[in-house]
């Protein structure tokens, strides 16, 4: 039994303008209040846990999200030109375990998540369920992108650390 935490946790995006404003699931998220939306690195808080496909610990309940989860919302092809912007603040960088996309671009495809879907796995992951939940009731396909992982994600939501994450991410790659 692992039971939904209550208290919302921060969810911050730093947005690198390079995304069509009207299919931005991270611009969505912020008119909803959502979301904070930074548009330069140096007002990122400091300390908070940075959603990064690259990092080589992956997210796990052992990490401590209080201060909040940042998300990089950039095209995909400039990820690997963006994310070392970042590097220079100190952030928890962690990868996201095996997951398919829901979303009408990317669907199925394992890994390749959008903002919206990052923060709500990274959410249900640490225990912030109905945050989760909350934040997808806002894309008509979000219910789909939970219905698609939920195995993976509750298995997830029970691992004791990253180094477990993986174990259970083998099952399902
Ligand atoms: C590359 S942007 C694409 C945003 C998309 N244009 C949108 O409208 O949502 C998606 C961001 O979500 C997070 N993300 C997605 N998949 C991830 C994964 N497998 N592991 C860690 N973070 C991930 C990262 O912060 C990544 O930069």
């Amino acid at each position: 039994m692992n039971p939904t935490k209550s208290r919302d946790i921060p969810l911050y995006i730093y947005h690198a303008g390079q995304c069509d404003p009207k299919k931005c699931t991270g611009r969505k998220m912020a008119r909803f209040e959502l979301a904070r939306l930074y548009d330069k690195i140096s007002k990122l808080p400091r300390s908070a846990i940075l959603l990064d496909p690259m990092a080589e610990k992956a997210l796990s309940p052992a990490d401590d999200p209080k201060k909040g989860i940042i998300v990089l919302d950039c095209s995909w092809e400039e990820v690997e030109r963006v994310f070392p912007e970042l590097e220079k603040l100190n952030l928890e960088h962690r990868a996201l375990p095996y997951m398919l996309a829901g979303n009408p671009v990317n669907f199925g495809r394992p890994f390749k998540l959008n903002s919206a879907e990052a923060f709500a796995a990274a959410l249900y992951i640490l225990g912030y369920k109905e945050q989760a939940e909350k934040v997808m009731s806002k894309f008509n396909w979000g219910h789909s992108f939970l219905e698609l992982n939920r195995e993976p994600l509750e298995e997830y939501a029970t691992a004791k650390n990253s180094t477990e994450i993986v174990e259970i991410q083998s099952h399902y790659i």
